[in-house]
């Protein structure tokens, strides 16, 4: 099943710039796991931002067959002055206890503790939950475990390949360290927008 579909993308965000990325073709089936590549600035996010559809590019064909796009950035963005908790709840619909889950990724003791006094790496691996918390056909990550050590960044990829396991959900990701690509599926790289298996 497709979730995504588009041709020959090209998404200016300034109609006489240059634009962010040109002519890139891309399809997502239920179950992908797609790895975005590329330099600074090539436009990996940019891309996320489209399949997510937060921006619309020009393009030859555009389909998204999907509900709910989970997103994490390399920065967290909690609501700061909301407890752990709380930031989770906001999202979760299900009403599931989310100790088990807290405490896969161990944060067993934070779940009462406002997210601003969180470090990078826990603040991640709640962005992680809460991700994940919306039960999302396509999980976009946008370096969003860079800040965790070996031990939770291991936590953090059973936790993903359980989900999609689970519920098929789509994982497309960017990371600037290709060792710690979470799966070996396809890639595309967008300094040569060139699709390789
Ligand atoms: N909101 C915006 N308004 C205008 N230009 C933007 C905007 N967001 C990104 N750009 C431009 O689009 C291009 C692609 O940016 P994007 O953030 O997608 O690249 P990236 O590959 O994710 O970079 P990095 O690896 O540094 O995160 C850049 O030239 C950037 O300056």
């Amino acid at each position: 099943m497709t979730l995504f579909e588009g041709a020959n993308m090209t998404l200016r965000y300034d109609a006489a710039g240059a634009p962010a990325f040109s002519d890139l073709s891309l399809s997502i089936r239920k179950g992908d796991c797609w790895f975005l590549s590329g330099p600074s600035g090539a436009g990996k996010t940019s891309l996320l931002r489209v399949i997510a559809g937060l921006e619309t590019p020009d393009a030859t064909r555009l389909v998204r067959r999907f509900e709910r796009p989970g997103f994490a950035f390399a920065e967290p963005r909690l609501l700061p002055d909301l407890t752990v908790a709380q930031n989770l709840s906001l999202v979760r619909s299900d009403g599931r206890d989310m100790m088990p889950a807290l405490s896969q990724l161990g944060l067993q003791d934070m779940a009462d503790r406002p997210a601003a006094t969180l470090s990078k790496g826990q603040a991640q691996r709640v962005a992680l939950l809460r991700a994940l918390s919306t039960e999302p056909d396509i999980l976009l990550l946008d370096e969003a475990l860079g800040g965790l050590d070996a031990g939770r960044w291991e936590a953090a990829r059973d936790m993903i390949c359980r989900e999609r396991k689970r519920t098929g959900l789509a994982i497309i990701e960017v990371t600037h360290d290709p060792a710690r690509r979470l799966f070996q599926g396809q890639s595309l790289s967008l300094d040569k927008a060139r699709e390789t298996r």
